[in-house]
């Protein structure tokens, strides 16, 4: 294993398509990739009745633990394995248990807010949006927090209005412009083939930028997003 890995940070709307995308990245390169999902490190809310725990804004950057991420970040980072916690939809809390992490040569962390907080920024070599718009990520979140997350239609619209929308659009959506690629509609083909080809590249023995020196295969302008799509025009999600 390389030490530092090489880390990857995925975000997006709800049901933008970011599990998918980092799923994929991870089956197609294989073993040395470990997924970190942002959602387990929303705050423990065991202090709460659960009708509480069922209002709270899980879409506001104040509803993750960023300095249990950091801190678990930063110890993979250093070749430590962590004991990260596991979340439960369902219960709106962390599950009692939690999973041994191992460090990796590829981390890729994946979330609404992956690409929010500054010190989790600078731990990021690759920085992803997946850009989808609104109403199919709205459609997609409705069956999925039905049949998967054990919430009723009239639930989902609820919050979907009340919080998870302008959440997105105060916090969620402004992070695109630290993205170093945005990938349009989710688990796109010639995107992730990209994203796997760098990886494997960082994989690569003798990789000349090993030392941490990366460069993406594509020329990425400093500060300037590239499109990894064959559509140029504008495509807003929200
Ligand atoms: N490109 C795509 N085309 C069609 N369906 C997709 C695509 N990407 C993701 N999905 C589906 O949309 C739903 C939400 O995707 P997911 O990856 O869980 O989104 P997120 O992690 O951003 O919330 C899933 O049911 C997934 O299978
Ligand atoms: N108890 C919870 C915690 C989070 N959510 C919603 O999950 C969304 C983030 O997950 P994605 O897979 O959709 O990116 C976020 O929009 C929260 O609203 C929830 O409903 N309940």
């Amino acid at each position: 294993m390389s030490i530092p890995s090489f880390v990857i940070g995925i975000a997006g709307g709800t049901g933008a398509g970011k599990t998918t995308v980092s799923r994929t990245v991870a089956e197609t390169v294989g073993e040395a990739v470990t997924r970190i999902p942002l959602d387990n490190y929303y705050e423990d809310l065991s202090h709460l009745e659960y009708e509480e725990r069922a209002e709270v804004n899980y879409d506001h950057p104040s509803a993750f633990e960023w300095e249990l991420l950091r801190d678990q970040l930063d110890s993979l980072l250093m070749g430590q394995p962590v004991e990260m916690p596991q979340y439960d939809f369902e219960v709106h809390n962390r599950k009692d248990e939690r999973v041994t992490v191992e460090p990796s040569d590829v981390i890729v962390l994946e979330g609404i807010l992956s690409l929010f907080d500054e010190q989790v920024l600078e731990m990021l070599d690759l920085k992803v949006y997946v850009m989808t718009d609104a109403d199919v990520r709205i459609l997609r979140r409705i069956e999925r927090d039905v049949i998967d997350r054990g919430r009723d239609l009239e639930g989902v619209i609820d919050q979907y209005l009340g919080t998870v929308k302008p959440m997105h659009e105060q916090f969620v959506a402004p992070t695109k412009k630290n993205a170093d690629i945005i990938i349009p509609e989710g688990a796109n083909r010639m995107a992730v083939d990209l994203l796997v080809e760098k990886v494997e590249a960082e994989l690569a023995p003798g990789d000349p930028d090993a030392d941490g020196d990366r460069t993406f295969p594509l020329e990425v302008g400093e500060g300037r997003p590239t499109r990894v799509d064959a559509d140029s025009s504008s495509r807003p999600d929200d």
